[in-house]
């Protein structure tokens, strides 16, 4: 999740290959480590063919360090996330996200944004104000008190915010009242129930892959160097955090957006009187939607489901990509006559909807009614989504005067494009994954599921106001749906220390091949029919070190149908594979992408040893996944 309306504020990462795991030495070694100060500002630390960069106070001389405890701190990054297993029950998954773990990493996130408050508004007493939320979780409490020691530790005053949704947490740091200086949102979002993770704010926004990197070195130091009885301990008395609601002011804020836009004529209060809205909440934190918004609005939202959070998730994933989410609640919409129907996913930064004839939005369906909305509000402006959308999308964003920018997979990804663009002057109102982030220019760039939400409903009032009884799938009219899409998984097979490397090393083995014409037919893309010239999807991966910037998208043509679709390869974020996604305007067009993929590439390249390809080899020889 999201948000930024300023420059981030991370320290520039040089440009230079991972810096993780480049030369992976052997586990559990114990050795000496030289710390010295780098002309930039970050310190780096060298030992036998390794060197790392680091930020921060903890610049101890000479700390005595296991590589693999630490090692493991750092595999938590998950882009612009902590991500990691908080319950046993996986298999071949051991717990790695340790109340330690969390504390480590609090206290770390703690101290970075007491300096840069520091640094940036220049009062050095002024103890930093951090809220924390959580999703429900049923490892939320233990690890939030690993979280509220760490703060506490690093000398922040914390604030529970208790059940709470993540772009809730952002708003914290700005709604009058509460305007914290930072918040920590506990959520693995749509992951099993054994995961969990971080997710980390200040008033500018969401930080970067390049920022959660930071802090995860910084607290894989901490606690190794705590392991070993160096520097302060953990322990003591539970520190106290002050209760607050602020998920009550959160959803009045929304209610006052949707009644001031909407400004019924008859009844101000209740615009959605006479409306029927099913919610899906899958058990997670959007609950509070039903009750604290539509109700309050006059809405019916009677026959709505999984609305009492329930950290087992025990009716179904919470994710508006998830089929069985999107199938019960069309379901339900049909079976109420509702006008709309809406689906959460766990923390509320992303959502899906079903209009009132059934018809299930999400994905590239979702961009485009989005996209529609923000059009009319914003002639013109570019819209910017991940390399995995239809050709036909872009054909709808650009029939309607839009401009629309492909970039790389990855909600913090997305988003810092369109940033960027308006920060070089290229006005860009909306940023959209297909996994249903979606972020506003007007709403702090912030992807906010219950803010996509509200836009939606104040078009589908408006339309019935205007007299239309469309309903709002009538926007997708004229998108054509792609013949066949299709999205694989090669699980990478090595040790979980050094998969991310490896992975590296074959998306990039896929680039190279393509540009030497390996594969006959097959182009980089540079940027769809985007109009930035700059080639953004393939572009200088401007932070080499994150994985969520290795990914490229090739255009597929043959001798008898010409260019007739695309393939996107790309290292998963939270799992070690590789995520293989094609798309054809021809039918038999993926299934013979599969093919030269197979033969041409992973078996010509020699990456077949290193990948496992049984979900490739299914798909090239049957047609099916
Ligand atoms: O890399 P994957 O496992 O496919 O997951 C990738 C996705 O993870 C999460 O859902 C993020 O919120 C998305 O922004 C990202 O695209």
């Amino acid at each position: 999740m999201a948000a930024t309306a300023a420059p981030s504020t991370s320290l520039p990462t040089p440009r230079c290959n991972s810096r993780r795991n480049i030369f992976p030495s052997p586990a559990n070694t114990l050795r000496w480590v030289t710390v010295f100060k780098h002309p930039i500002g970050r310190t780096q630390r060298a030992t036998a063919g390794r060197v790392e960069s680091l930020t921060g106070t903890d610049r101890s001389i000479g700390v005595l360090v296991t590589d693999e405890e630490g090692d493991r701190i750092r595999r938590l990054q998950n882009g612009s996330d902590v991500r990691g297993v908080a319950l046993e029950g996986e298999k071949e998954r051991t717990v790695d996200l340790t109340p330690q773990a969390v504390e480590a990493i609090a206290e770390s996130f703690g101290e970075w944004i007491s300096e840069n408050s520091r640094r940036d508004q220049g009062q050095p007493d002024e103890k930093i104000r951090v809220s924390v939320g959580r999703d429900p979780r049923i490892s939320g409490p233990r690890l939030g008190a690993a979280v509220f020691a760490g703060l506490a530790r690093a000398g922040c005053m914390v604030f529970d915010m208790g059940l709470a949704t993540t772009p809730a947490c952002f708003m914290s740091t700005v709604l009058p009242g509460f305007a914290y200086d930072a918040s920590i949102m506990m959520t693995a979002s749509h992951l099993p129930y054994t995961r969990n993770g971080l997710k980390f704010f200040t008033r500018k926004g969401g930080l970067s892959s390049s920022d959660v990197e930071d802090l995860c070195e910084r607290a894989a130091r901490k606690y190794t160097a705590r392991k070993m009885g160096l520097g302060r301990g953990g322990g003591g008395v539970p520190p106290a955090a002050t209760r607050v609601d602020l998920m009550s002011a959160y959803a009045q804020h929304l209610r006052t957006i949707i009644m001031d836009r909407i400004n019924h004529p008859s009844h101000y209060h209740t615009p959605l009187k006479g409306f029927k809205v099913i919610v899906n909440a899958g058990n997670g934190s959007g609950g509070f939607f039903t009750w604290n918004v539509l109700d309050k609005l006059g809405a019916d939202t009677f026959g709505s489901l999984h609305l009492e959070p329930d950290g087992m998730f025990p009716n179904h994933i919470p994710n508006p990509e998830d089929r069985t989410a999107m199938s019960l609640t069309r379901a339900a919409v049909l079976e109420h006559g509702a006008d709309l129907g809406i689906v959460f996913d766990t923390d509320v930064d992303r959502s899906g909807v079903v209009d009132s004839s059934g018809t299930t939005i999400n994905g590239d369906r979702l961009i485009a009614l989005m996209a529609a909305i923000v059009l009319r509000e914003h002639p013109g402006t570019t819209v910017v989504t991940d390399a995995r959308t239809s050709v036909a999308l872009t054909r709808f964003i650009t029939a309607r005067g839009g401009h629309h920018c492909l970039y790389r997979v990855g909600y913090r990804n997305v988003i810092d494009k369109g940033v960027q663009l308006n920060r070089d002057g290229v006005e860009t109102h909306l940023m959209m994954e297909t996994t249903g982030h979606a972020a506003l220019k007007e709403n702090y760039f912030l992807d906010d599921g219950a803010y996509l939400v509200v836009k939606i409903i104040i078009e589908m009032v408006r339309m019935k106001l205007a007299g239309s009884d469309e309903g709002i799938g009538s926007f997708l009219k004229e998108l054509e749906e792609p013949v066949e899409s299709v999205e694989l998984r090669m699980n990478i097979l090595t040790q979980p220390k050094y998969a991310k490397e490896k992975g590296a090393e074959a998306v990039d083995t896929f680039k190279k091949f393509i540009e030497e014409g390996h594969l006959q037919g097959w182009e980089l893309d540079a940027c769809g029919d985007c109009w930035v010239s700059e080639g953004c999807l393939v572009d200088s991966n401007d932070t080499p070190a994150a994985i969520d910037a290795h990914m490229y998208r090739a255009q597929v043509s043959d001798e008898v149908h010409g260019q007739h679709g695309w393939m996107h390869l790309r290292q998963s974020v939270h799992n070690p594979n590789i995520a293989l996604n094609m798309q054809s305007s021809v039918i038999g067009g993926c299934q013979a992408m599969a093919k030269v993929f197979r033969d041409r590439f992973l078996l010509a390249s020699g990456l077949e040893k290193i990948l496992d390809i049984t979900q490739i080899e299914k798909y090239a020889e049957k047609g099916t996944d």
